[in-house]
């Protein structure tokens, strides 16, 4: 069973996807926590996050590592837990200019599709451009959207207390991705043709997982 989730930001395809994986006993891969490592690695080596062709020159040099375990999902890159340093501002800032590389966007991939293709007894895979270019074949893609307030307010509530920006920012902060993400000439952000899209802007994240899982158990009993 192959499930991809994709969705703009703050729709709740972590949440939602790692408690679907938990629930149902199949493996979860964050797409967009290896995004996030390879910018890490490329900031921390002092590649020009604005220059394409260092980017694309340097996409073959950091070994991405992906734990698919739910419960405790892991990233590192060459042996290093990356978990924490790849959600702070400065990685979250270049994550899209680099994910715009299409030679970033090939080595991403083709990890991407291996861990799917080895999952046992199958897995759910959330990210952007899952439905549309990295598991086309997926048993159920799922697109989830929310207004922009309520992606705001959520990522907000989550940010309070660490580096707020207020709710303002945080909404221009997460159209200016979204817009980036969805005009990228590869792979873009997208709905799969044969996606279902659920609105959550008015759904408890339990209801949303409910409807998930639901959506999968009809695939399983081939309804
Ligand atoms: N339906 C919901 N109602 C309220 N809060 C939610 C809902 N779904 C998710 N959240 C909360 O919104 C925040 C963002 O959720 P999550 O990280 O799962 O979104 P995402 O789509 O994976 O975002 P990104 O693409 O930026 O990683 C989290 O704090 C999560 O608990
Ligand atoms: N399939 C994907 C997943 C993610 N990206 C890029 O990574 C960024 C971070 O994603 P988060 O889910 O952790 O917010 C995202 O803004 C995209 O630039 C992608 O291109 N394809």
């Amino acid at each position: 069973m192959i499930v991809g989730i994709d969705g703009p930001s703050g729709t709740g395809k972590s949440s939602t996807s790692k408690a679907v994986a938990a629930k149902l006993g199949l493996r979860y891969l964050d797409t967009g926590a290896q995004y996030r490592a390879i910018t890490w690695w490329m900031l921390h080596h002092g590649i020009d996050i604005k220059d394409p062709a260092a980017i694309a020159a340097a996409a073959g040099r950091a070994e991405i590592v992906s734990g698919t375990d739910p419960s405790a999902p892991t990233i590192t890159v060459d042996g290093t837990d990356v978990a924490a340093p790849i959600r702070t501002q400065e990685v979250t800032s270049a994550v899209s200019a680099v994910s715009a590389v299409p030679e970033v966007r090939a080595r991403i991939t083709e990890l991407q599709r291996s861990i799917a293709k080895e999952a046992v007894p199958g897995i759910v895979v959330e990210g952007r451009d899952i439905g549309t270019t990295v598991l086309p074949d997926a048993d159920l893609k799922v697109f989830l959207t929310a207004s922009e307030e309520a992606r705001a307010a959520r990522r907000s509530g989550e940010l309070k207390g660490k580096d707020a920006a207020g709710l303002k920012a945080t909404q221009e902060a997460l159209a200016r991705r979204d817009a980036a993400d969805s005009t990228r000439k590869t792979s873009p952000l997208a709905k799969a043709g044969d996606a279902v899209e659920v609105d959550t802007t008015e759904l408890t994240l339990e209801q949303v997982i409910e409807c998930v899982v639901t959506l999968v158990e009809e695939k399983q009993q081939g309804r």
